[in-house]
């Protein structure tokens, strides 16, 4: 099946701008999209990017520079279904959980985000269409409700774990050796166990400084 991947890397993850400057950022998302390519590539799915601006990568591509839900919808209106729609901010997902992805027959599959976001969704019925942001998880079910159209919820750590705000970070260099994981590592990040609380986080070198 076709796995699409928005991606736009222009002016990428502004929620990690506290600790990433916007060339990192961009290196960082383009980083995960490697990681989330890397696990496609183990299965018999293939990638197809729709980016905003053109990309040397080797994988199809589609060129849209419109906003991530019309592109999408503009997409989805013209192929072939069923269809997968993968972020590409989930750098802890694996071979496995996107099979598991296809393994439900319902019209619709959604793996949702921790914070209500849609990480994934599998659409095997043309009556679907998307409405990204905000708490889209919820949108979708109802939106899938409203056309009759039966939901499968994929329950997923890895593919729930989407790479948004610094607090983030921790569950890449905790539970990944890929190429997100390598660069946060390479630019100065690693585990911390906060001394008040006991908790994990990352820190940064000092020595690696965003400016
Ligand atoms: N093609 C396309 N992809 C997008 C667009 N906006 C976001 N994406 C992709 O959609 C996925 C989820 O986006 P977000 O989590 O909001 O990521 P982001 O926009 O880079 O991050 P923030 O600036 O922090 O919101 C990521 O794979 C993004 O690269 C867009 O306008 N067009
Ligand atoms: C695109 C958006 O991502 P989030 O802002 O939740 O990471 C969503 O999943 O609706």
């Amino acid at each position: 099946m076709e796995i699409l991947i928005p991606f736009d890397n222009r002016e990428p993850k502004t929620r990690l701008s506290p600790v990433l400057n916007r060339d990192e950022r961009q290196q960082f998302a383009d980083a995960m999209l490697s990681d989330v390519l890397s696990a496609i590539k183990e299965t018999n799915h293939t990638p197809h990017l729709l980016v905003t601006t053109p990309t040397d990568r080797s994988e199809k591509v589609t060129v849209d520079d419109r906003s991530l839900t019309a592109a999408v919808n503009k997409f989805l209106s013209t192929t072939k279904l069923p269809v997968a729609i993968l972020m590409s901010d989930l750098p802890l997902c694996t071979p496995a959980v996107i099979e598991r992805l296809f393994s439900y027959e319902t019209p619709i599959t959604i793996a949702p985000g921790l914070g209500g976001g849609t990480n994934a969704l599998v659409i095997r019925d043309r009556s679907f269409s998307v409405d990204y942001h905000g708490y889209s998880y919820r949108d979708h079910c109802q939106h899938a409700a409203s056309n009759s159209l039966a939901v499968s919820e994929c329950d997923s750590r890895r593919l729930a774990t989407d790479v948004d705000e610094p607090t983030d970070l921790r569950e890449v260099v905790l539970h990944s050796d890929g190429a997100a994981a390598t660069w946060l590592r390479t630019n100065g990040f690693s585990l911390n166990i906060e001394q008040k609380s006991g908790r994990v986080s990352v820190k940064r070198d000092e020595n690696n400084n965003r400016e």
